[in-house]
């Protein structure tokens, strides 16, 4: 099904990382009826506002892409703060859809869902099938609840809501915090900060053991507005690049694409987290999406971005 160019649709959290990735390919497509909101003109976490701005505007699509994100060490540190605003986040744009009469809601969980030791490359149905991994699972257990409110309200209600779950991303307006952010853009910043200063040593958290799977922002947007138009089963999808690199591997490409030239250092006190994290990303490709940008070109076009955007 294609969606009318001039549909309302709400892109929550349209300011971040995945939401202006979407914005981004909404507009590239034509769309150009897109109701957005910044975090200071309404909170998702107030449940009264969420539902006046749902009665006021009455968004016929909604991409839910606002969160209480953050990486490893973030996650690991507020708990509370994860597991809380994440629910009401989710809760209040998912109930408030449905009872404006929203269309179709596109739910965005992550790969943290999984069971910490589950196979790889991990398929959909490994859901709640073990122990999740500890430094993220007050985050895990929100997106769980997300993605079976949407199942929840399919079954009872009939509501179109879908969830997609996203392998790790990055990419223009990721999150550069030297603490909270994700490890691409932790090291992308690490490094050139140390070229700047001309350092010898880089610190880089961890053993460098775990494996990750990165997918570039763009190619996740191009998947979203893909399941949006092709999908409206009651299974969650994941959404990945299908490709793995150690986090060493990943220090020795950034190192490579920032241009630093001392060693690298790591720092067994921090945590490694999830060993292993390969998607199973069979189920989307059946439905016709692959992803196009290769981690080596996604990371040069990023630090590109973070050179004439971040840096001071
Ligand atoms: N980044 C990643 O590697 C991955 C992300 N995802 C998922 O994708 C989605 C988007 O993540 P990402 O783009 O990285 O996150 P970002 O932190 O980049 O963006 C989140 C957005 O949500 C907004 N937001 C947060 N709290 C509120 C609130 N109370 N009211 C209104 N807006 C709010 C933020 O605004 P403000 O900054 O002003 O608070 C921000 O614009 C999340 O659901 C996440 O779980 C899934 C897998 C991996
Ligand atoms: C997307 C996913 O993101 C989070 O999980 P994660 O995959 O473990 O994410 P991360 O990017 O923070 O770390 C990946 C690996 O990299 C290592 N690492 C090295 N050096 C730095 C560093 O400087 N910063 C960070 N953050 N990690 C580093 C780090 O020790 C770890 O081994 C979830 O909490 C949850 O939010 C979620 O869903």
């Amino acid at each position: 099904m294609s969606i009318d160019k001039s549909a309302k649709i709400y892109v929550a959290g349209h300011r971040g990382l995945v939401g202006s990735a979407v914005v981004r390919k909404l507009q590239s497509l034509g769309f150009s009826n897109l109701l957005l909101r910044t975090h200071s003109d309404l909170d998702l976490t107030v449940q009264s506002s969420v539902d006046a701005f749902f009665a006021a505007e009455k968004p016929q699509y909604v991409i839910l892409a606002a969160a209480k994100v953050g990486g490893i060490y973030a996650n690991n540190t507020y708990p509370a703060d994860f597991i809380t605003i994440n629910l009401q986040i989710q809760t209040n744009v998912i109930t408030s859809s449905f009872s404006h009469g929203v269309k179709k809601l596109l739910f965005l969980g992550s790969s943290c869902i999984y069971p910490k030791f589950a196979p790889q490359p991990i398929p959909e149905s490994a859901l709640l099938t073990g122990p999740l991994e500890p430094t993220n699972e007050w985050y895990a257990i929100a997106k769980i609840a997300g993605i079976k409110m949407c199942q929840a309200y399919r079954l009872q209600f009939g509501f179109d809501a879908i969830s997609a779950m996203p392998t790790n991303l990055y990419g223009p307006n990721d999150n550069f915090h030297p603490e909270n952010s994700h490890v691409l853009p932790a090291l992308l910043r690490r490094f050139h900060e140390a070229k700047v200063r001309g350092d010898e040593r880089v610190v880089v958290w961890g053993s460098g053991t775990p494996l990750r799977e990165f997918l570039h922002v763009d190619d996740l947007a191009d998947a979203v507005v893909f399941l949006l138009e092709n999908y409206s089963g009651l299974g969650h999808v994941n959404v990945g690049s299908g490709k793995e690199v150690s986090i060493k591997e990943l220090a020795e490409l950034v190192k490579e694409v920032v241009g630093f030239e001392g060693e690298l250092v790591w720092d067994s006190t921090k945590p490694d987290g999830t060993p292993r994290k390969l998607m199973d990303n069979s189920m989307i490709e059946s439905l016709g999406w692959k992803p196009k940008i290769s981690l080596k070109d996604g990371l040069g076009g990023t630090y590109k971005w973070y050179l004439e955007n971040v840096r001071q």
